[in-house]
């Protein structure tokens, strides 16, 4: 009998299934797409059992049963399930590992546990290598089907620079899947920031691919290391197949999407969290489908770079993607608040330290300031934050400053310095707001000298 299940063999599932059976364990595989098992069973490994029905594949596990779906996430989890549940006993443990989304997540948890299954939701980040060699694995839901399965999932992650595995349970229900969710929203921060860096860096410095290579190559040996810069530098490296260019001024300059920034999005909305950065990074994908390419303005030439350019934008860069972080924090602990769930946020760092996408030397900093204070409201209002800003800020100011001037459109790092300016500002106009909108709607405001609601009869009835 085999100890552990994967369905779904794809980029994702093949290498996880390939991972726990690296690391001792002995796992069935099962795909609707027969090829995909059939991909499996050329590795002719007794622990590694291929399988070509739902049946065998269900029969072939020992009890309680631990059953990994990778598959796409949507209707095909739904469909798999149902699939499955006639052939599973009470008792046995299902783990979405999809980037499913968290609402799906809270619905399956309550169906299945009305029939007596234990359901993991499991976000997963690491791409194809690290589900090979170690991904971050958040999983929420069930505790105790959690602990059952712990040993495995331990194993199996990646490993902290100190030896921790990156995997904890994050909570109940469909927690686990929205720390994914956040994961990939500062994810889309983190890579339309790099990308406006970018930019800057090829029409203000002028900077050749191989030059600017070697930019994101030092930037990623000192404190803004991250695994995020460190593929930059090597996208701008790639030379062409097809040419004899560096393939990244071939490739088209739209930005595509599964969606997981955008759910992150409409659940800040629901919250009213103000994830400036992530919302200008999810709309700045949009911005590049829509742009209009048939009549280019003309670009204005900029003036001549700084000689502090590449030092202020490597600044601008570490306190924007601060920033990024910042954000998916905040939308996680008004989410805890929401949902009734208990995060630990020190804990999800440290998951985050290694294998996934948004594996960055800041996460280290991250962990401590919430190990030093779990009820930080705001990452900016730790000691280590609060510098970086204010050794970081005119860096950033006069990089957006430099970038408007040359014509160049910087959303997430414009949308970084206004968090900054914003948050811990007493002086926001929207008192402007209030009173426009009792003016025209009789909506009420609060007024700054006494408690209660108020109303002004702004102008006479005719
Ligand atoms: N790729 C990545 O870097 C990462 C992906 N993920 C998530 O992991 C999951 C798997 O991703 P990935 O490996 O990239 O592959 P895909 O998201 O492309 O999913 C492909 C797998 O889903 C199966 N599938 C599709 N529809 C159904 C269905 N109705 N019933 C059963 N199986 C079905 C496919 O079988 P078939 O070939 O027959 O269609 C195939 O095995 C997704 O949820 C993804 O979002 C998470 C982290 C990183
Ligand atoms: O989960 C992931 C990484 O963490 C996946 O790669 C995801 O597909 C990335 O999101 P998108 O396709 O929307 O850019």
């Amino acid at each position: 009998m085999q100890q552990f299940g994967v369905i779904g063999l794809s980029v994702m599932g093949k290498n996880l299934a390939l991972n726990v059976k690296n690391h001792g364990f002995s796992v069935s595989g099962f795909s609707i797409d027969k090829p995909e098992v059939d991909a499996l069973a050329k590795y002719e490994d007794k622990d590694l059992k291929p399988t070509y029905t739902w049946e065998e594949f269900v029969n072939s596990l020992e009890k309680p049963r631990k059953i990994l779906i990778q598959i796409m996430a949507g209707k095909p989890v739904d469909e798999t399930i149902h699939k499955l549940l006639p052939l599973l006993d009470k008792g046995d443990i299902l783990i979405d590992g999809g980037n499913s989304n968290f609402h799906d997540t809270v619905r399956r948890s309550r169906e299945l546990d009305a029939q007596g299954i234990h359901f993991i939701g499991m976000g997963v980040s690491g791409g194809e290598e690290g589900a090979l060699n170690g991904p971050a694995l958040m999983p929420g839901g069930d505790e105790e089907a959690y602990k059952e399965v712990a040993p495995i999932l331990e194993a199996m992650a990646a490993k902290t620079p100190t030896g921790q595995p990156c995997v904890g349970y994050i909570g109940p229900e469909g927690s686990g899947h929205y720390v994914k969710m956040v994961h990939n929203g500062i994810e889309y921060g983190i890579m339309q920031i790099i990308s406006e860096v970018y930019d800057v860096l090829r029409t203000v410095g002028r900077y050749s691919n191989d030059e600017m290579s070697e930019i994101f190559a030092n930037w990623d040996k000192g404190a803004a290391q991250a695994y995020l810069i460190e593929i930059t530098s090597k996208v701008l490296k790639q030379k062409d197949d097809l040419t004899n260019d560096h393939i990244i001024d071939h490739i088209l300059n739209e930005a595509s999407y599964k969606g997981t920034g955008n759910w992150m999005l409409e659940d800040a909305i629901h919250l009213g969290a103000p994830i400036t950065v992530i919302a200008e990074a999810v709309l700045a994908r949009f911005m590049s489908k829509a742009t209009f390419r048939d009549d280019p303005e003309p670009k204005i030439d900029p003036a001549k770079a700084p000689a502090d350019l590449v030092e202020n934008l490597e600044k601008a860069l570490y306190l924007a993607m601060a920033v990024s972080y910042t954000q998916g924090f905040e939308q996680m602990t008004m989410a805890a608040q929401a949902y009734n769930w208990q995060l630990h946020y020190d804990t999800i760092a440290q998951n985050w330290e290694a294998g996934c996408i948004i594996r960055s030397e800041m996460l280290q900093d991250i962990k401590s300031a919430y190990r030093s204070n779990p009820d930080l409201k705001n990452l900016f209002k730790a000691p280590f934050f609060d510098k970086v800003k204010k050794n970081n800020m005119s860096a950033l100011k006069e990089i957006v400053q430099i970038a408007a001037e040359a014509g160049i459109p910087t959303p997430t790092l414009s949308a970084a310095l206004n968090y900054l300016e914003s948050i811990f500002n007493p002086h926001l106009p929207q008192n402007m707001v209030q009173g426009q909108r009792d003016y025209f709607g009789a909506h009420t405001y609060q007024r700054n000298d006494r408690p209660g609601t108020f109303h002004t009869e702004w102008y006479e009835e005719k």
